[in-house]
């Protein structure tokens, strides 16, 4: 009786992995803002591929290997992170935890690895950027978006420049918001008292629109690579990223630009439902970088694995959006702690169980594809 008891707490409380933050998570989110951070656009597809996709894909172990020295290091922004993980902007991180962002760039200093920061943080670039000053800073990342008011664009990548943000995440995916049946069915609005100071908004301004008339209202569909890259170029000395790649074209139009980098990313499956997973995009957009810009990728990473499995298929790093949201959900700075270590852990062995001493030993030979009909199948 007394050891049944025992287990049974055990078993509803040990959180040993993203799914079980996941789960924590949603216990403690009201309905509507756990469809607004989980669900994808339309059918819910590229979110739900985003993760399955990875499952095709088998590791390649060598054995016998000496790996007491493996190193799960790696440099991303010319500064040195304790794996190749760094978190992607999301914005509302407040409707989370009351920390928002602010817990998530401890979190991420503690675990020292660096922080993309949304333009819809409900905390300042300032105040995020401070939080991160740790034993060894972090770098920040400022999220930007096409917007149609210019004037409020530049003063977003000054103040960025300023907080010590080392590179721009221009959000190109994004001329209008997917299709979120979610937010339409809850008619889902920022809760009160939560502020968007990159948007110089009150809490009073945000909360008399919906999300969807919100960023209607913000963000330029008149986009494009010739008029937005070489003004962003001239206005800042910060890198210049592309996030929302999916093909091999926009990868070579990015390197055209001058671009420093791309997110290979379909914004967590929340933009173009139907668009490819980020893993199964990622092989033809390292194709075309042909190592002369960087290529990084976001959605569906759940796991150490998942991170293994992008590197071996060329990504130098990964990036997280939810798993940080649930994090925060479950326990604020320490649920985001958690989150990291799980991923961290994860990762360190299985780099150490199929031979890895370093990040550069991650290779194509490291992987193969599942089939049904067959052995594994070589990349
Ligand atoms: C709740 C939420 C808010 C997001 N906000 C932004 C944002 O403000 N700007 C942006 O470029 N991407 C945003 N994203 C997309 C993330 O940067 C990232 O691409 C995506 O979450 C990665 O997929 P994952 O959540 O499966 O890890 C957001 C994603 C979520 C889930
Ligand atoms: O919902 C999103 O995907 C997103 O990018 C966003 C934009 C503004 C506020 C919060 C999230």
């Amino acid at each position: 009786m007394e050891e049944k008891t025992v287990i049974k707490s055990m078993s509803s409380e040990v959180v040993l992995s993203i799914e079980d933050i996941k789960e924590q998570a949603s216990k403690k989110l009201p309905t509507v803002a756990r469809e607004f951070f989980n669900s994808g656009s339309t059918s819910q597809i590229t979110v739900h591929e985003n993760s399955t996709a990875y499952q095709k894909y088998r590791l390649r172990p060598r054995v016998l290997v000496n790996v007491s020295k493996a190193d799960t290091s790696t440099t991303v922004f010319g500064s040195k992170i304790s794996f190749p993980l760094c978190v992607s902007p999301a914005g509302l991180q407040a409707m989370s935890h009351p920390d928002g962002e602010i817990a998530t760039s401890k979190a991420c200093a503690t675990r020292n690895i660096h922080m993309g920061v949304s333009t819809f943080s409900n905390y300042s670039v300032e105040e995020v950027t401070r939080a991160g000053l740790g034993v060894e800073p972090i770098k920040h990342a400022m999220q930007l978006y096409t917007m149609k008011d210019r004037a409020l664009q530049e003063r977003i990548i000054k103040r960025a420049e300023a907080a010590g943000c080392v590179a721009i995440l221009l959000t190109a995916d994004s001329p209008v918001l997917g299709y979120r049946y979610n937010e339409w069915r809850n008619d889902f609005r920022t809760p009160a008292g939560l502020a968007f100071p990159m948007m110089e908004k009150s809490s009073e301004q945000i909360l008399a629109q919906t999300h969807d008339d919100g960023f209607l209202a913000m963000n330029s569909d008149s986009h494009s690579w010739a008029e937005d890259i070489p003004r962003l170029r001239s206005l800042t000395k910060m890198e210049i990223w592309i996030k929302g790649v999916l093909t091999a074209e926009d990868v070579l139009l990015a390197r055209e630009y001058g671009c420093d980098g791309v997110i290979v990313s379909n914004h967590g499956g929340r933009q173009l439902d139907d668009s490819p997973a980020t893993i199964d995009a990622l092989p033809e957009c390292v194709k075309a970088a042909e190592g002369k810009i960087r290529v990084h990728i976001d959605g569906g990473i759940r796991s150490g694995a998942d991170i293994f499995k992008a590197l071996a298929l060329g990504a130098e790093c990964c990036w997280i959006g939810r798993p940080v949201i649930w994090g925060l959900a479950y326990d604020g700075e320490k649920g985001v702690e958690k989150a990291l270590q799980i991923l961290y852990d994860e990762f360190r062995r299985c780099m150490m169980l199929t031979g890895c001493s370093s990040v550069a030993d991650i290779s194509k030979a490291k992987i193969g594809i599942a089939r049904l009909d067959g052995p594994l199948a070589r990349l």
